[in-house]
């Protein structure tokens, strides 16, 4: 077999959706606002799968200054990328905790943190913390997680999930998930609320959608499945082509990829004919179940992490031009100007 020859660039679809802000994203924006002067603790949820492109740069201002805890949820999807907690915790120290829904330790380790926290605020009304994040990162099991380990005994649900971008349409009511010193937790308690995940009213870059719309952070169809599993094989073939060698040897094109999907998982239309649509729609579903790798998404290079924060910082930049500026300015630190 010839040595196979990844593709270097994927060429973004112009038809792209560049925003995705619903009336709930903008009602829950300032709704947050109002809530913020009772609350004392902020956990920001990111997808770990996308550590920069899930941190919403409206919610980033709406939240500036308060004392907050970064949750990357999801932490079980990416473990196949090295190095990235690593640098999330040197970017942010202490400020930051990986959550996995399936290892509680890392929910007792979340409740640890939360239980240090009200022990150190002496409140009346006990510790009031407000779960934020972009869809679908999983604010609201996170919440249902710290509530079930935390307070034992309590059965049921608090807040509703799904693998649907949106579930979460309003703001909860406050949920306790530490009881109080008299029933043998701290203080008067810790209390979470739940919002709906907001997005960013404008994305300028095209990839970050992609990345997105594959961790199912926008409605399912905005951009069509066959596209995303495009652009996943493009990925894939990066990291590694065998994470599909149960379907086809490597390739570059996604109909061959998505004709030998169709024909392995018998999603043929009348005729034997390959049905690409509900094969795509299958390994979407198996790439978000960790069973065709577990990588993280964004690139985690200094530059990309400075561009980042470039285009944080002044917001009328894409994240192209960031990009561009900080290549520009490593090209004249190497040429010591
Ligand atoms: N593998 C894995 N899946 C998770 C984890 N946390 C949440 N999920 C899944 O992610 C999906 C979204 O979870 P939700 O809790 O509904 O997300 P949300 O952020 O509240 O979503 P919105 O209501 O859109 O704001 C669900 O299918 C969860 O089961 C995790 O740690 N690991």
């Amino acid at each position: 077999m010839a040595h196979f020859v990844p593709r270097n660039t994927f060429s973004i679809p112009s038809s792209i959706p560049k925003t995705y802000f619903l009336g709930h994203h903008h009602a829950g924006a300032n709704k947050i606002k109002t809530l913020l002067s009772s609350i004392s603790l902020v956990l920001e949820c990111r997808d770990f799968r996308l550590p920069l492109s899930t941190q919403n740069p409206t919610l980033e201002r709406t939240i500036a200054g308060r004392e907050r805890l970064l949750v990357y949820t999801k932490s079980d999807l990416g473990t196949d990328t090295p190095g990235a907690r690593q640098t999330l915790k040197r970017l942010y120290g202490d400020k930051v905790v990986f959550w996995d829904k399936n290892k509680p330790s890392t929910t007792e380790a979340l409740l640890k943190r939360l239980k240090f926290t009200a022990e150190a605020q002496d409140s009346l009304t006990g510790l009031r913390a407000l779960v934020v994040g972009m869809p679908n990162v999983g604010k609201s099991t996170l919440l249902n997680a710290l509530r079930k380990v935390g307070t034992p005994g309590k059965k049921t649900k608090a807040a509703k999930t799904g693998d649907q971008a949106g579930v979460t349409r309003k703001i909860g009511t406050a949920v306790r998930v530490v009881e109080s010193e008299e029933k043998g937790g701290v203080g008067s308690g810790v209390f979470v609320l739940d919002t709906p995940g907001i997005f960013q009213p404008y994305v300028d870059d095209g990839e970050t959608m992609m990345k997105v719309a594959l961790a199912h952070g926008i409605k399912k169809g905005l951009i069509p499945d066959e596209v995303l599993a495009d652009y996943l094989l493009y990925r894939m073939n990066k990291w590694d082509p065998g994470l599909y060698s149960r379907y086809c040897d490597p390739t570059n094109d996604v109909n061959e990829f998505l004709d030998a999907v169709a024909k392995r998982e018998g999603k043929l239309k009348a005729g034997g004919v390959p049905n690409w649509q509900e094969a795509a729609a299958r390994v979407l579903s198996q790439w978000r179940d960790g069973k065709l790798g577990r990588y993280v998404l964004d690139e985690l290079g200094d530059e990309d992490i400075r561009a980042h924060e470039m285009m944080l910082a002044q917001p009328a930049l894409s994240l192209h031009q960031a990009k561009k500026a900080q290549k520009e300015a490593r090209k004249r630190e190497r040429l010591g100007e």
